[in-house]
């Protein structure tokens, strides 16, 4: 049995009971519940990631909703508990969802909600970011800076890639997708190539009429291709961003093939999920191609890295920040909490005409 978990308590005479497995930024989310009494309870416990067990100590006997984080396994043990406890909603903290069983839910009449939209610009910035601080290696360079190796300008220090009329590509041009296409598109004037189940209509309108913006001005106008497979996008693309969903269909869909496809000095970035790509084929890519940089958001086996990669001066590695800005993660927590009250509302409709 799992040691208690400690708590801190809002609102303790609110008539439904909430618990959030972490503490989440701002208070606007805290206010939200509390307006629809609710007796909040968060999690203080110093320990990043939670057991199955804390979680199931944190339910209790009587629960009506839950927030929790990507790092939580949310599956049939947790769905069962929090329907024991007469828990009707779960929200995860995150767009991404591969953490929860949906059908787990389902069967235990749980709802389940997560945070589109809010944190789509947020994540693409980051990729945008990796893909320019990998091209132009920026960290490898600020690292020579600090060391004090810097003796004078020369002409075959760092150099990098440039951007400028080379060809991005996208896998997965959903919402974060699609973002990170028009920044690279407006910021760069790359030209597209992606590759999705279905069709990304309004990119593909954007970078039309963009295009013809700049032929208007006399520029060089930017291209878009919708290709017909992945293997196309890897072959031609000179940055290649993954944002597609962890599901079957996309685990290891970077793997030692798709790699070997790729251009020897292309880039790639990783902000989906680290699942997407297969890290050791990845650390054995880097290691024999020196001139392939990656940018990596997400990894593997969370919070660890695959043996290697830490060593590779063509990686840039950061802690799953890609939602990290102040707006995003305090709209995180109030559409989390949102999820949560919805179900609420729906399912006590005395509640609605009072
Ligand atoms: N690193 C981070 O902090 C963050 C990571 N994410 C990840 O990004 C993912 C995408 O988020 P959104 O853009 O909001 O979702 P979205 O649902 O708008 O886009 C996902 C796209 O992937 C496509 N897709 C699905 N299977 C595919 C396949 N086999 N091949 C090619 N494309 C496929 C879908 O058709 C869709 O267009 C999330 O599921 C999450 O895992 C999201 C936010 C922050
Ligand atoms: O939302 C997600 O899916 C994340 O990975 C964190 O923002």
């Amino acid at each position: 049995m799992a040691k208690p978990v400690s708590i801190e308590v809002w609102n303790p005479n609110g008539k439904y009971r909430v618990v959030s497995t972490k503490p989440m930024p701002g208070t606007r989310w805290i206010n939200l519940l509390i307006e629809q009494d609710c007796r909040v309870e968060i999690c203080t416990q110093k320990k990043t990631i939670l057991s199955v067990e804390d979680i199931i100590a944190l339910i209790g006997e009587r629960c009506d909703g839950v927030i929790g984080q990507l790092t939580e396994d949310w599956g049939e043990t947790l769905f069962s508990a929090l329907s024991r406890a007469g828990g009707k909603a779960f929200s995860n903290m995150a767009v991404g969802y591969n953490n929860v069983d949906v059908s787990a839910a389902n069967k235990y009449g749980v709802a389940v909600g997560n945070t589109p939209g809010v944190l789509t610009e947020t994540t693409a910035e980051l990729a945008a970011s990796l893909s320019v601080a990998a091209a132009r290696r920026i960290v490898e360079a600020d690292e020579f800076m600090r060391a004090g190796l810097y003796d004078g300008w020369l002409p075959h220090l760092f150099v990098g890639n440039l951007l400028k009329g080379q060809t991005v590509g996208v896998i997965g041009a959903g919402r974060i997708g699609s973002a990170y296409a028009r920044m690279m598109i407006e910021g760069f004037k790359m030209n597209l190539i992606y590759y999705d189940l279905y069709q990304a209509t309004r990119l593909e309108k954007f970078v039309t009429a963009y295009g013809e913006f700049l032929k208007a001005n006399g520029e060089q106008p930017v291209t878009w291709r919708r290709a017909a497979s992945m293997d196309e996008v890897l072959r031609e693309a000179d940055v290649i961003s993954l944002h597609p969903i962890l599901d079957k269909t996309t685990f290891h869909l970077i793997n030692k093939e798709s790699l070997a496809t790729m251009k020897k000095e292309a880039i790639l970035v990783n902000c989906s999920r680290g699942p997407v790509v297969d890290e050791v084929a990845l650390v054995e890519h880097l290691r024999q191609n020196p001139m392939f940089r990656v940018g990596l958001d997400v990894f593997e086996d969370e919070p660890y890295m695959k043996p290697g990669l830490s060593d590779m001066k063509n990686a840039i590695v950061v802690p799953h920040i890609a939602s990290a800005s102040k707006w995003t993660r305090e709209g995180m927590a109030t559409l989390a909490a949102l999820n949560v009250l919805v179900r609420k509302l729906v399912t006590q409709p005395h509640y609605l005409l009072a």
